[in-house]
């Protein structure tokens, strides 16, 4: 999977949150969307997953076999991200077992041992509403990470998350990345800890 971007721009209203991004994203590689708050990370990393609209330039998805509709990247892709909400009135088990209507999960890895990994064994029958913010961002960490897609696509992941919950973070990155793309939109190092290759939004003021 290759995404390209090109002269790509993105306003709301008259202002512009970004301008002329050009770069490529490759598969296996590990890229950091980087600026402070309210710069445009997330406004990015939405264009980038065909969530919004460009305004100008082009977003393009491609395999080294053929070009891909947002529609067809869409189930290459799995995302984690604050806007992203889960089904408050699901159990854990029925926010899976929805899940995996549209996604598999990666080879040897089964939804208990998904849940297992994250520590949320115990919850199995609870109701995501009743579930603490940290939980709820293990769920969204698990069921993007486990998701058998080659486009990972993570909204500050570690939000909500304690030390322990930021370590199993970074164990769950480094042991299940395999060769997926990694885009990350942060400001927190230890969310790009992997990612060798930074995009810095103000470049594109
Ligand atoms: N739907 C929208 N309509 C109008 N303005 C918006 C909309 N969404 C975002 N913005 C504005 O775009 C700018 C960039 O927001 P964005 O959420 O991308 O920033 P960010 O860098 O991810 O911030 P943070 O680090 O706080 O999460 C902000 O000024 C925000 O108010």
């Amino acid at each position: 999977m290759k995404i390209t971007l090109d002269q790509t721009g993105k306003r709301f209203n008259y202002d512009w949150i970004f301008r002329r991004v050009s770069a490529t994203f490759e598969q296996g590689g590990r890229y950091a969307i980087l600026g402070p708050n309210g710069s445009g990370k997330s406004t990015l990393l939405q264009v980038i997953s065909g969530h919004l609209h460009q305004n100008e330039g082009t977003v393009t998805y491609s395999t080294p076999e053929e070009l891909l509709s947002h529609d067809q990247f869409f189930r290459h892709c799995a995302i984690a991200a604050p806007y992203l909400e889960l089904v408050e009135e699901f159990t854990l088990a029925e926010s899976l077992q929805f899940h995996l209507q549209f996604k598999n999960l990666i080879p040897d890895i089964t939804p208990a041992d998904a849940v297992a990994i994250v520590g949320l064994e115990k919850s199995m029958h609870k109701q995501v509403r009743n579930f603490s913010s940290g939980m709820k961002q293990r769920l969204k960490l698990a069921l993007t990470i486990f998701s058998d897609v080659p486009v990972l696509l993570l909204d500050e992941p570690c939000t909500n998350l304690d030390a322990a919950g930021i370590r199993l973070y970074q164990q769950l990155i480094t042991d299940y990345s395999g060769d997926r793309m990694i885009i990350v939109s942060s400001n927190d190092e230890q969310e790009y800890f992997m990612c060798p290759n930074h995009i810095r939004i103000q470049d594109y003021k």
